[in-house]
């Protein structure tokens, strides 16, 4: 049996499970079965932790649904530091998180159903996201899909991100282009892809195409991305609303683009896995 808890940050919804149920590394087939609608108990990815809790300060590893480690979450975060605080490890003064990505900071408001978390900095450096050919900001930059060129530039906050700028979105274009994006050769890493609209100097809406999920209702690392984007093209100022399906998310960006982000965090439910449900294992993979 390996208990979890379930969250969700604007419908972008993870499972958390502590290191002590899992008694060996779970295989990337047993992170797709758990992550799995209908066979396993299902959501936009998984949270294995804390590690080496010591001095408020805790380790995180993150998988996504198709059973692939990844660096860095923005709704994963919030989530994460909300259990750290139902569990009683933290109280309302800050704490770390330390996470494949880099070090955050994170506290929790309201209750638990408020964080902040100080996502690190963003860079637009082809060397640091990854993107192919030579050293460069990747701004602006062009792409065709499908015969269609888009003009896009990449981020990375800890994970890759290539930011779209169209003047009209949708959840169609999205799941139509994203996937083609996501595994394009010139992302080594593949990337997570944003359609960005901007509404003002303040507010940007974006739809999401997420590495190794697929369209999600929100993404904390996302909104950080396509936010600095918006404010590196002169678009936006440095304090950005950023509108979801799902909900929206408060940014701030500093002048070196170190990144904060506030937004709700809801818990869904507690529970067991029960192992037999691997008996599964050989129906998804097929
Ligand atoms: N939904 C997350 C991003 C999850 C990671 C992403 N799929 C990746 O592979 O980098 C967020 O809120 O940031």
């Amino acid at each position: 049996m390996m208990r979890f808890w379930k969250y969700h940050g604007l419908g972008n919804d993870y499972l958390v499970m502590p290191p002590e149920d899992i008694s060996k590394e779970l295989t990337p087939a047993q992170i797709r079965l758990i992550c799995h609608p209908h066979y396993g108990i299902g959501s936009d990815g998984l949270l294995i932790g804390p590690f080496d809790a010591e001095e408020q300060t805790f380790r995180l590893r993150l998988f996504n649904p198709d059973g692939g480690e990844f660096e860095k979450s923005g709704n994963g975060l919030r989530i994460f530091a909300r259990y750290l605080w139902d569990m009683g490890w933290v109280q309302n003064k800050p704490f770390h998180i330390l996470t494949p990505g880099g070090k955050v900071t994170a506290q929790v408001f309201e209750g638990g159903r408020r964080v902040t978390v100080e996502m690190g900095q963003v860079s637009f450096h082809s060397s640091r996201i990854p993107v192919a050919g030579p050293p460069r900001e990747v701004l602006q930059e062009s792409i065709e899909v499908q015969g269609r060129e888009f003009r896009f530039c990449a981020a990375t906050i800890g994970n890759p991100h290539c930011v779209i700028l169209c003047d009209d979105i949708s959840r169609e274009l999205a799941c139509s282009i994203g996937p083609h994006v996501e595994t394009d050769p010139r992302f080594p890493n593949r990337t997570n892809v944003q359609f960005l609209k901007v509404l003002d100097r303040a507010t940007i809406q974006i739809e999401i195409w997420e590495r190794g999920v697929g369209y999600t209702l929100a993404s904390g690392s996302s909104s950080s991305a396509a936010a600095a984007v918006a404010h590196k093209l002169g678009l936006c100022d440095s304090h950005i609303t950023v509108r979801m399906p799902g909900g929206e998310l408060d940014i701030q960006i500093d002048p070196d683009y170190a990144i904060t982000m506030t937004g709700a965090v809801t818990k869904i439910c507690e529970g067991q896995f029960d192992n037999e449900a691997f008996d599964a294992l050989n129906v998804i993979d097929n």
